[in-house]
Formats: structure tokens, C-alpha cells, sequence
């Protein structure tokens, strides 16, 4: 392609994240915000930020409300990403986080989004293919579904994808996420609650866990990762499952350690890392988030730094 992006992200329902700063923030009382910040942010375009900090071109295509477009295109210029956004009528999201410094809780409010028409998103579909024809070799799939979008619109993005030999990571819930997988991605990221609801049970212990991602490989998925907040998470490839974790020095805002992660595991692959240090710098990732406030990433030596935090074991089959 013209200016070269092999990595195509799309993000159907990006947001702004607004960051409350309330200490000893409590439901149900009046509370009074400290300091506040507003971030672009969205699945997609939190992972196409990280990916550009360590120095890949990257495509960011979706749905953007033409009416609060800023923040993203200065985002976009500052990172270098090729903006392939489809603008909308209308409003982008307003996600209100709340950083409680005393109580060492985030609250994330997450708001709809702005609702969808046939029209706009056969506009993604047609830039997808675009990207795809000028040289996109992985497409990341991140992010819940504006209302109006069909549940099905994830696995006809895998399917198209797939069909023209591009790989997929996908990153979504609920009942998208369930019609997704039917089209095998080549990597999934869920959390262990979205891996729960997809398979319809509890998952008790690691030995659930490891049992549900092995049971998504033999549907054609290569990578599956279990993310589990301040327990680490798990990530199971044909070689291996690998658990890796690590005590954070400090959490600022855990908003965007999902993201990192994903960009984590897309820049280990790149590099063509085992699965074991692919587990080990894609939680390192993470850690670089969650001491940022709002989606954002420290300089890269820190996070190859933090690598030397994070301990990982071989689970045993
Ligand atoms: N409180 C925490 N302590 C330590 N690590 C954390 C914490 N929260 C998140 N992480 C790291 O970030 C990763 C992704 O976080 P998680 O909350 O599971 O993702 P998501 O936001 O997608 O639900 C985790 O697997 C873990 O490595
Ligand atoms: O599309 P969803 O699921 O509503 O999530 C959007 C939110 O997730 C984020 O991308 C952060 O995600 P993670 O904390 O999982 O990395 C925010 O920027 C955004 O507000």
C-alpha cells in the first residue's frame, strides 16, 4: 500500500475516554472530581497507538462521529496512523472513567455509542477490503458494536478476511464474540468473564480455563489468551499454555491493560517469539498501562524493562 500498513485496526465503537480523578469515590453520594483528562480512545485505536509506539505502521478504520472528531485526529497525526475512519453524523461517545487514588478503585461508565445504519458500516466493510487490498496483513477486531450493528458483523469481517489470507485477532464479547469464533480468528483475546459467557459456564480453576482455550484451538483458532486482571493471564498456542503475571509497582488506571496486551501479543508475534516470551512481553505491556493514566503506553525501555517482572509457567497438560 501506499504508506505501507500491514496492521489494520478497526474499532466500530471508539470512544473518548474522560478520566474523573475522585477520591474515595462513593455510589449513591456527591462526588467531586479532583482533576479530569480526556483521551481517544476504543479497543482498536488504543491498540493502534501502542502498536505505532513501537514503531509499526499502522491503519485505523471504523465509525468516527464527525461532530467530536479532535482528540482523534491529533492522536492520529501525533502516532502517524493512517486514518481511514468513516465519518458518521453525530457524536463519538463520551466513557467516563473514574480514578479513585485513595481507594485504588476504577469505576469504567460505558456508555452505547452512537446508533449505526447499514449504509456506514457497508463504508467500513468497503474500506477493510481497501486496506486489505493496498498491502493490510493483520486485522484486529476490537470493541463492542455500536447499537444498529448486526451481532454477525465481526464474523463476516473474519470470513472476508480469512477468505483473502489475512490474520484475524479479535477482541469483542457477548453474542458478537460467539458468532465470531464460528469463523475461526487466528487469535482471541477475552477476558475470563467474556470466556465464561461464551462457554456458557463458570471456569473454576486453571484446568477450566486451559480446557475452554484448547477447545476454541480445535475450532481453528491458533492463539487463545485469558486475561485476569491482578491474576495474570493465560495464553495457549500449540506448543504450549503459559501462565504469566506480575505485581504491578503502581496502578494508576487499569483502562487500556486489555489493549496493551492485545498490541502485546501482536508485536511478540511479529518478532516471532515462542509463546512463552510472547506471554512474558505482552504482560509487560500491560504493566506499561496500568501505571499510565487513561490509554496510554510509557517509553519502550521501560516496558521491555518490566519483562524482567514478569514471572511465567509452563502449565502442565
Ligand atoms: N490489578 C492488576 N494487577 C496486576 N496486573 C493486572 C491488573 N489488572 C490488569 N492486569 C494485567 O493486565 C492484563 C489485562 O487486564 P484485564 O483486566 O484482564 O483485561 P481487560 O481490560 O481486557 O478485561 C492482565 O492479564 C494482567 O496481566
Ligand atoms: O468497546 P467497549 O467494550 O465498550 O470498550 C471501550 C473501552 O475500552 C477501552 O478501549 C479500554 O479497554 P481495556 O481496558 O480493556 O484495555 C477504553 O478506551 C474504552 O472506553
Amino acid at each position: 500500500m501506499s504508506a505501507g500498513a500491514s496492521i489494520v485496526t478497526v474499532t466500530l465503537n471508539p470512544s473518548i475516554d474522560q478520566t474523573a480523578s475522585i477520591p474515595n469515590f462513593t455510589a449513591g453520594e456527591v462526588n467531586r472530581v479532583a482533576w479530569e483528562q480526556s483521551d481517544a480512545g476504543g479497543k482498536g485505536v488504543n491498540v493502534a497507538s501502542f502498536l505505532a509506539d513501537f514503531g509499526h505502521p499502522v491503519a485505523v478504520t471504523g465509525l468516527l462521529g464527525a461532530a467530536n472528531q479532535e482528540l482523534f485526529v491529533r492522536l492520529f497525526a501525533e502516532k502517524g496512523l493512517i486514518d481511514r475512519f468513516v465519518r458518521v453524523p453525530g457524536h463519538t461517545r463520551v466513557n467516563v472513567k473514574v480514578v479513585d487514588e485513595v481507594g485504588h478503585r476504577v469505576t469504567d461508565i460505558n456508555f452505547p455509542g452512537i446508533t449505526t445504519h447499514g449504509e456506514d458500516l457497508g463504508a467500513v466493510s468497503a474500506a477493510i477490503d481497501t486496506l486489505s487490498d493496498e498491502g493490510g496483513e493483520i486485522f484486529v477486531l476490537s470493541g463492542s458494536l455500536p447499537a444498529g450493528a448486526s451481532p454477525s458483523i465481526y464474523r463476516e469481517f473474519v470470513t472476508r478476511l480469512k477468505a483473502r489470507g489475512r490474520s484475524v485477532v479479535l477482541d469483542t464479547s457477548g453474542e458478537a464474540f460467539a458468532q465470531a469464533i464460528e469463523a475461526a480468528p487466528d487469535v482471541i483475546k477475552p477476558n475470563i468473564d467474556e470466556l465464561a459467557e461464551l462457554v456458557g459456564h463458570h471456569l473454576e480453576d486453571e484446568t477450566a480455563i486451559v480446557t475452554a482455550a484448547r477447545a476454541l484451538r480445535q475450532r481453528g483458532i491458533h492463539l487463545v489468551v485469558v486475561s485476569m486482571g491482578s491474576r495474570g493471564a493465560i495464553f495457549v498456542s500449540a506448543d504450549a499454555a503459559v501462565h504469566a503475571a506480575a505485581a504491578p509497582v503502581s496502578i494508576k488506571s487499569t483502562v487500556g491493560a486489555g489493549d496493551a496486551m492485545v498490541a502485546g501479543i501482536i508485536h511478540s508475534t511479529l518478532q516471532h517469539l515462542g509463546v512463552e516470551e510472547c506471554a512474558r512481553l505482552a504482560t509487560a505491556f500491560s504493566l506499561g498501562a496500568l501505571g499510565e493514566i487513561g490509554p496510554r503506553l510509557p517509553p519502550r525501555d521501560v516496558i521491555e524493562a518490566f519483562t524482567y517482572q514478569v514471572t511465567t509457567r509452563l502449565i502442565a497438560a
